[in-house]
C-alpha cells in the first residue's frame, strides 16, 4: 500500500482551484461558444452545483469515464503469459501514430487494474505497433476537451492511471521505437525501466501546445533525470534520440533490433517471480516512504520470504551442491 496518497490530493486540489475558478470558466466558455459534445458537457459541468460544492466529492471517476467514453478510436491489447509471469501491452491507433484516444485511456486503466490483481505477474512490457510508441493524447480529442474543467479531469483520471501503473508490484518496461511524444513519453517516464530503440524520437513537447505535462510525467522525469535536465527538456519541448536519452538517464538499454532488446530482457527472469515482485515493493516504499518506515516495510516483505518454500527447496539445492 502507498505511504500516501499525495499525486492524487494534488490533483484534486488542482481541480477545486478550478471549480473554484467558476465564474472565469462560465466566462471563457461562454466566449467560446462551441457546439461540440466537450463544450456542451464543459458547460453542464460548470454550471452543475453538484461538482461545485465544496462540501461534496468534486470529482466523479464514472463521470470522467463517461466522458471518455465519447472519443473513441484505437485499442489497447493485454496479454498474460501465465508460464513465463510476463505481460504484454500493446498501444495500437492505426493512422494516428498509437495516440491516446479516451477509450484507449479507459482500456489502459482497466489493464493495469487487472495487472495489480495478477498474483503471478513478473514484469509487463509496453509497446506501440507499427514501428511507433505513442504520440500522446489523440490531438481531435484533445481539441474536443479544451477547457479548464475537462482538462482538469482528464488530467486526474490518467495522473492515477499512470500512478497505478507505476506502483504495480511487478516491473514495467517501456519497449520504445519510433515516436514517443507528449503523453507518450510521460507513459514511457511512468515505467520503471525503458529500453530504447535507435528508432526512437523521444520529447515532452507539451510546451509546443502551450501547455506541460498533467498526467505524472513532469514528477517521473525530473526523479530519473534531476531537476535542471528535467526543466531544460520540458522548457525547450527538445525531441532526443536514443542515445541522448541513455546519456541523460531516460534511457536504460538501446537497441538496434528485437533480439537485442529480448536478450536485454532475459535479466529479469533469472530469479523468481516472488523475488522481483519483493524487490518491487522495496524501491516503491523508498521512493514513497520515510525512512524508517521504508525499512520497517522491507523487514516485512523479507518476512514474508524467509523461511518459505522456495526459500527452503533454493537451500536445499545449493547445500546438497556442496
Ligand atoms: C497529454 C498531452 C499530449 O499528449 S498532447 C499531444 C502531443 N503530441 C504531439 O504533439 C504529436 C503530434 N504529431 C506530430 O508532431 C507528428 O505527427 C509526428 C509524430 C512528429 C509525425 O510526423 P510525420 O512523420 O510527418 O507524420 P504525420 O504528421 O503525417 O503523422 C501521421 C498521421 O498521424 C497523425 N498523428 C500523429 N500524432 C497524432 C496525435 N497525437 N493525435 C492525432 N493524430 C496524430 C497525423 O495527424 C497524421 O495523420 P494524417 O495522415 O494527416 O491523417
Amino acid at each position: 500500500m502507498a505511504c500516501n496518497a499525495g499525486p492524487m490530493r494534488r490533483l484534486t486540489s488542482l481541480l477545486v482551484l478550478k471549480l473554484e475558478q467558476r465564474g472565469a470558466a462560465t466566462r471563457l466558455l461562454a466566449r467560446r461558444r462551441q457546439s461540440d459534445y466537450a463544450s456542451k458537457a464543459a458547460q453542464a459541468l460548470v454550471a452543475s452545483n453538484t461538482i461545485m460544492s465544496p462540501e461534496q466529492s468534486l470529482y466523479r471517476e464514472s463521470e470522467t469515464r463517461n466522458l471518455l467514453s465519447h472519443f473513441g478510436g484505437g485499442h489497447i491489447h493485454l496479454e498474460k503469459d501465465e508460464n513465463s509471469g510476463i505481460a504484454r501491452l500493446l498501444i495500437e491507433h492505426e493512422g494516428k501514430k498509437n495516440a491516446f484516444s479516451g477509450s484507449m485511456i479507459l482500456q489502459l486503466a482497466d489493464h493495469v487494474a487487472e495487472l495489480s490483481k495478477w498474483k503471478d505477474g513478473r514484469a509487463v512490457i509496453i509497446r506501440g505497433a507499427n514501428g511507433d510508441f505513442c504520440t500522446g493524447a489523440d490531438l481531435n480529442f484533445v481539441q474536443k476537451i479544451a477547457t479548464p474543467v475537462l482538462g482538469a479531469k482528464m488530467s486526474i483520471f490518467m495522473g492515477s492511471v499512470l500512478a497505478k501503473l507505476h506502483q504495480l508490484p511487478l516491473i514495467t518496461v517501456a519497449h520504445v521505437e519510433g515516436y514517443a511524444l507528449g503523453g507518450g513519453a510521460e507513459l514511457l517516464s511512468a515505467c520503471d525501466f525503458r529500453a530504447v530503440s535507435t528508432t526512437a524520437n523521444i520529447g515532452f513537447v507539451h510546451g509546443r501546445l502551450g501547455v506541460s505535462p498533467g498526467w505524472g510525467g513532469g514528477t517521473h522525469l525530473t526523479q530519473l533525470v534531476g531537476w535542471r535536465t528535467a526543466l531544460r527538456l520540458m522548457a525547450s519541448a527538445q525531441v532526443l534520440d536514443a542515445n541522448e536519452c541513455l546519456r541523460l538517464g531516460l534511457a536504460d538499454f538501446v537497441f538496434s533490433n528485437d533480439s537485442e532488446v529480448s536478450a536485454w530482457f532475459e535479466q529479469f527472469t533469472k530469479t523468481s517471480a516472488q523475488s522481483v515482485r519483493a524487490a518491487k515493493r522495496i524501491v516503491l516504499n523508498a521512493q514513497e516512504c520515510d525512512y524508517s518506515e521504508s525499512l520497517n516495510r522491507e523487514r516485512d516483505v523479507f518476512a514474508e520470504l524467509w523461511g518459505g518454500q522456495r526459500h527452503l527447496q533454493a537451500l536445499q539445492k545449493l547445500a546438497g551442491s556442496k
